[in-house]
C-alpha cells in the first residue's frame, strides 16, 4: 500500500472586485470573510478614497488580515479624489479595467494565479476583463432580489411597464413581487440617459448571461422566498445574505455607546441616511424640527460632507436630548438597548441590519432602490414605526425577522448552505493560465 502523501496545493485563489462604495464594499469584504473561512484564498480590490472607510490596510505584499471568521488580502490602487460618486464611477470605467488586469497578471507572476473573480453589481468593467482574461467569474447583487427582479423585467420587457412620467399609481405586476406601482419603482428603471449608474446597471444585468451559474444576492431565504424563486425562471439566484457579520463594517473610535448607556430602554430615535444620500439644509432643518417635537432623545449622523447644512449643531436642536456625529458603528447602534427606531434611508444593507437588529424603522428613502425598499419595509416586512397602537406589533414582526436572519447565516442555515455550495464549488476550480 502506497505511503505517499498527497501533494500540497495551494487553494484557489478568488479575487473580490468592488464598486468603492460603502453600501457594496461592507457586503463583498463579509462575503469574502466567509468564503475565506471555507478554505479558499481571497483577496479583495475596491479604489479607496476619502468617503469610504475600510478597516483593511491596502498591502500588495500577500499578507492577510482577519475579516469575519476568515483571512483576506486587500489591494488597492493609490488613493484618487473625486468630487462626487458619480465622477468616480465614471473615472473607474476607464481606468480600473488596466488596474485590475495589472493586478491579476502580478497574482500569477506571484505564485497565486487568480481562478475565480465575483465582482459586486455596478462593477461591469469587471466582468469585462474577466470575461477577455479567461478567467470565470460571478457577480454578487448587493441590493434585494425584488429590485434586481424589477431592473431585469424592464430590461428585457418581461412585463409592461408604463413608460417613464407615467401617473405614479398605475399597478407594475411583475411575478414574484408584490403590488407594486410605478411611484415604487427603483429611480434607475426611469433614469434618463446618460445615466453613469443606469449604463453599469445594463452592462450588469446583460452580463448575467455569461457569468458561471452564480448570481449571488444579500438577501435570505425567508426574507424574499417567492421573489428568488420566480427570479430562479430566469438565471440562478443564490441568497447568500444578509451580509454583516464581519469586522468589515465602517467605523470609528465614537462615543456613541457610551451616551446610548445613558438612555431609558427603546427610547431612542436613531438617523442616519447611509454613505451617499445628502439632503438638503431645508430638509435637514425639518427633520430636526420633526425629531424635536418627538420629546424622544435621538443619534443623528450627519457626515462630514453634509454637515454644513446642519442648522443646530452638535446638538441637532435636540438641546440635551440630542446627539449629531459624523459616523457610527452602525450596527452597534442598532443592537443597542436603548435604541427605539430607526429613521432610515433604506440603503439595502441599513435595511437588512435593521431587521437584523429587530429595530423598527421610519422610512425616508431618497433614491435609487430605497423607494421599494421602504414599500417593502412599510408593507411586505411590517416593521414601520415606533409608537402608537401598532406598535407593540411592529416590535415584535421586527424581533421575528432578527430571528429569521441570524437563522439564515447560522451553521446550516439557508445563506450559510448557499455559501459552502459556492466554496466547494470554487475549491474544485483550478486557475487556467490568463490570456
Ligand atoms: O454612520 C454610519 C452610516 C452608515 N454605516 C454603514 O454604511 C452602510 C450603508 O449602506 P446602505 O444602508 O446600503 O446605504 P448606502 O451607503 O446609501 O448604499 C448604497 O448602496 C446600497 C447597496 O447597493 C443601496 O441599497 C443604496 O440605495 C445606495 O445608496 C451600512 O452597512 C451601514 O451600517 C455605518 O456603519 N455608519
Amino acid at each position: 500500500m502506497s505511503q505517499e502523501t498527497p501533494a500540497r496545493r495551494s487553494p484557489p485563489h478568488l479575487l473580490l472586485v468592488s464598486a468603492p462604495l460603502q453600501g457594496h464594499v461592507n457586503p463583498l469584504l463579509c462575503l469574502g470573510g466567509r468564503l475565506s473561512s471555507r478554505g479558499l484564498l481571497v483577496t479583495f480590490t475596491t479604489v479607496p478614497h476619502d468617503g469610504l472607510k475600510l478597516k483593511l490596510q491596502p498591502n500588495d505584499d500577500g499578507a492577510a488580515m482577519d475579516v469575519g471568521s476568515g483571512r483576506l488580502r486587500l489591494w488597492a490602487p493609490a488613493d484618487p479624489r473625486y468630487r462626487a460618486p458619480g465622477d468616480m464611477q465614471r473615472h473607474i470605467q476607464d481606468a480600473g479595467p488596466a488596474a485590475l488586469e495589472g493586478l491579476i497578471r502580478r497574482q500569477a507572476n506571484a505564485g497565486r494565479p487568480v481562478s475565480f473573480i465575483v465582482a459586486n453589481a455596478f462593477a461591469p468593467w469587471a466582468a469585462g476583463v474577466a470575461r477577455d482574461m479567461g478567467v470565470p467569474r460571478a457577480m454578487l447583487w448587493t441590493q434585494s432580489c425584488a429590485v434586481l427582479s424589477l431592473y431585469y423585467h424592464h430590461l428585457y420587457s418581461l412585463v409592461a411597464f408604463p413608460p417613464a412620467g407615467a401617473e405614479t399609481g398605475l399597478p407594475v405586476p411583475v411575478p414574484g413581487l408584490p403590488a407594486l406601482t410605478v411611484g415604487e419603482l427603483p429611480a434607475l428603471v426611469y433614469a434618463p440617459e446618460p445615466n453613469v449608474w443606469r449604463q453599469a446597471l445594463v452592462a450588469d444585468l446583460v452580463s448575467l448571461h455569461d457569468t458561471l451559474p452564480w448570481v449571488l444576492v444579500n438577501t435570505f431565504d425567508e426574507l424574499e422566498r417567492v421573489a428568488i424563486e420566480a427570479l430562479r425562471a430566469h438565471f440562478p439566484v443564490v441568497p447568500v445574505g444578509p451580509l454583516f457579520d464581519t469586522g468589515s463594517g465602517a467605523g470609528e473610535d465614537d462615543d456613541c455607546v457610551a451616551w446610548l448607556d445613558a438612555q431609558p430602554p427603546r427610547s431612542v430615535v436613531f438617523v442616519a441616511f447611509g454613505s451617499v444620500v445628502v439632503i438638503g439644509r431645508d430638509e435637514t432643518a425639518e427633520v430636526a424640527e420633526g425629531l424635536a417635537s418627538t420629546g424622544h432623545p435621538f443619534l443623528w449622523v450627519v457626515r462630514d460632507d453634509s454637515r454644513e447644512l446642519h442648522p443646530h449643531g452638535e446638538s441637532g436642536g435636540g438641546g440635551d436630548k440630542g446627539k449629531v456625529v459624523a459616523w457610527c458603528e452602525q450596527r452597534r447602534v442598532l443592537a443597542h438597548p436603548a435604541v427605539g427606531c430607526f429613521v432610515t434611508h433604506c440603503g439595502w444593507n441599513s435595511t437588512t441590519e435593521a431587521l437584523a437588529a429587530g429595530v423598527p424603522v421610519v422610512a425616508y428613502p431618497a433614491w435609487s432602490d430605497q423607494i421599494t425598499n421602504a414599500k417593502l419595509l412599510a408593507d411586505v416586512y411590517g416593521v414601520g414605526v415606533m409608537s402608537g397602537p401598532e406598535a407593540e406589533a411592529m416590535r415584535l414582526r421586527a424581533r421575528e425577522w432578527s430571528d429569521k436572519a441570524s437563522a439564515a447565516v447560522a451553521n446550516g442555515g439557508s445563506s450559510d448552505m448557499g455559501i459552502r455550495d459556492f466554496a466547494d464549488a470554487l475549491l474544485s476550480f483550478r486557475a487556467q493560465p490568463a490570456k
